[in-house]
């Protein structure tokens, strides 16, 4: 099996299909885009992918290790626990911390050593710490934000924080990161820089990406496999270059016949 397979997963809000029996896969170490126009219930499905809704059909199983995980219905930090990692549309940081504690406590949910030490500040505590900041430090480098280490989240600008949300994604060590429109609101040489990045880190640390963009250029440029959804329906997957052809993507978009 893949390392995530999902089979006929619907949510209905009311009387509104979000989305409607949707089957996707991921397996290791790709880079997948989701893309639809508004409303198709792109972030409905990351939603439930992460936990944050329940779904009202259909089934997520993660496998690794041999091991299959049902996830529907689990919270999103038992999520994250077991490797799935996200960002939002919109940005979601500790705003009145500084870029370096924002990473720490991401570093924490997985690393940290407990209450006992962190309490009692034993030496087991302080040589954790000392070890996890050198880890923030190396992926915020990667990130270029290493020169802003004690810049409070709030302060940095627009790309920059959200270059600042993915290093906190990363910081859980995912599996699988899902990332809602990376570069919404981003200039054309800052999203040439993050293609660049998303890329990098997919390699460097063996994970699998779920990108959700609106930007064709990225989307195209990055993926190597493109779902489609319109409606809360998935209407085409593919390649890019065969999801470029595809006559209902094509009319998605575009609209009329
Ligand atoms: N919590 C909710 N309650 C009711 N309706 C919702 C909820 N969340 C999403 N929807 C509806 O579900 C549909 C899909 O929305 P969703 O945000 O998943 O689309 P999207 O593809 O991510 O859109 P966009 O590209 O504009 O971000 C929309 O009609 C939206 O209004």
């Amino acid at each position: 099996m893949s390392l995530l397979e999902v089979t006929d997963l619907t949510k209905n809000f009311g009387g509104l299909a979000a989305l409607s029996n949707v089957d996707f896969r991921l397996e290791e170490n790709e880079l997948v885009g989701l893309i639809g126009p508004n409303g198709a219930g792109k972030t409905t499905f990351f939603n439930l992918l992460t936990g944050v809704y329940v779904p009202s059909e259909g089934d997520i199983i993660l496998e690794t290790n041999g091991e299959k995980t049902k996830l529907n219905g689990k919270k999103p930090f038992k999520i994250t626990d077991l490797g799935l990692a996200r960002t939002f549309q919109n940005i979601r940081l500790f705003k009145d911390l500084s870029v370096m504690d924002n990473v720490l406590i991401a570093f924490h949910s997985k690393k940290g050593v407990g209450t006992f030490h962190s309490i009692l500040r034993t030496p087991k505590f302080y040589q954790n710490e000392e070890e996890l900041r050198k880890e923030a430090i190396e992926l915020l480098r990667i990130f270029r934000l290493d020169g802003k280490l004690e810049t409070l989240a709030r302060n940095l600008p627009y790309g920059e924080q959200r270059r600042l949300e993915i290093v906190r994604a990363l910081a859980t060590q995912p599996k699988i990161l899902f990332l809602d429109e990376p570069a919404a609101g981003m200039n054309p040489q800052e999203t040439a820089e993050l293609t660049q990045l998303i890329r990098q880190i997919q390699q460097q640390f063996k994970i699998t990406v779920v990108l959700i963009e609106h930007d064709m250029s990225l989307v195209m440029n990055v993926c190597e496999r493109i779902y489609c959804l319109e409606y809360g329906r998935l209407i085409a997957q593919g390649t890019p270059e065969e999801i470029q052809k595809n006559p209902a993507v094509i009319k998605a978009y575009l609209g009329g016949d």
